[in-house]
Order: structure tokens, then C-alpha cells, then sequence
């Protein structure tokens, strides 16, 4: 996935936090508040560990579609979007030195 795609969901999300919840599911789960929006996470997640222990590929990827959906809709509801996150595993990487060894292997060094 690229990052273009969560920024522009990102925005989307946001906007929905102000928006009829009679015409949007993100609004209708911002609307029940974190508890309505937890609970559909949880099931997101179980949905992902049933598909990866039944090993269909494409159920995997679809359920784990819907459990980063609704983990951006959690972060959504307290004020967060996914760049937070890629922050976060952005500075994990580089602590690795995993980006500094593949940044000299490009060079030829
Ligand atoms: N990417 C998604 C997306 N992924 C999953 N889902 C919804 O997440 C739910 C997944 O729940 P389940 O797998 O349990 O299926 P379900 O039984 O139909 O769901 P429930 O009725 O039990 O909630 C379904 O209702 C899906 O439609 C999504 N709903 C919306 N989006 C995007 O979010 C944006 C805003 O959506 P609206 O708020 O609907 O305008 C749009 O750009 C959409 O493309």
C-alpha cells in the first residue's frame, strides 16, 4: 500500500468525525463512541486470525484490509492518523541500522 492512500483515507476518516451518521459507517461508529468503534476492531482482528490460520491468501489480505481500516478509524476517533504510526516504524527502522545498511549497500560500499 502506498502512503498516498492512507493520507487520502486519513482525510476522509477526519472529515467523517463531523459527518450524519445516518450516511456514513465512520460516522455511525464515531458516533457510538470508542466502545462501538473497539469492539469492531476486536472482530476485525479475530476475522484476521481466523483467515491466516484457514491460509486463503486472498481472504487474509481482505481481512487484513478491514483491521488496518478500522485501526485507522480508532486512531481517527482520538485525534491520530496512520502518518503517526509510519512515524513511529519509521524511527524503529532506523534504529535497526536496517536503513543505514541498505542506504550504503545502494552506494556500492
Ligand atoms: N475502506 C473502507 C472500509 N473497509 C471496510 N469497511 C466496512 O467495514 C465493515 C466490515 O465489517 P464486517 O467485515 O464485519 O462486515 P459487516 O458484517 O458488513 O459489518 P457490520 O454491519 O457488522 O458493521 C463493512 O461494513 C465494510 O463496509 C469500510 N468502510 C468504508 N471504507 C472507506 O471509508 C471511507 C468512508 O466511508 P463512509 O463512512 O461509509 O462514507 C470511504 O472512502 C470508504 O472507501
Amino acid at each position: 500500500m502506498s502512503d498516498e492512500i492512507l493520507r487520502r483515507l486519513d482525510a476522509v476518516l477526519a472529515a467523517r468525525r463531523e459527518a450524519d451518521p445516518e450516511s456514513s459507517y465512520v460516522a455511525g461508529l464515531h458516533a457510538g463512541g470508542i466502545d462501538r468503534i473497539l469492539r469492531k476492531l476486536g472482530e476485525e482482528c479475530t476475522e484476521t486470525v481466523v483467515a491466516s490460520k484457514n491460509g486463503e491468501r486472498d481472504d487474509i489480505v481482505y481481512e487484513t484490509a478491514d483491521l488496518w481500516f478500522h485501526s485507522l478509524v480508532m486512531l481517527s476517533h482520538h485525534g491520530l492518523d496512520s502518518g503517526s504510526v509510519l512515524a513511529e516504524l519509521e524511527r524503529r527502522f532506523g534504529l535497526s541500522g536496517v536503513a543505514e545498511k541498505a542506504a550504503r549497500n545502494k552506494q556500492g560500499q
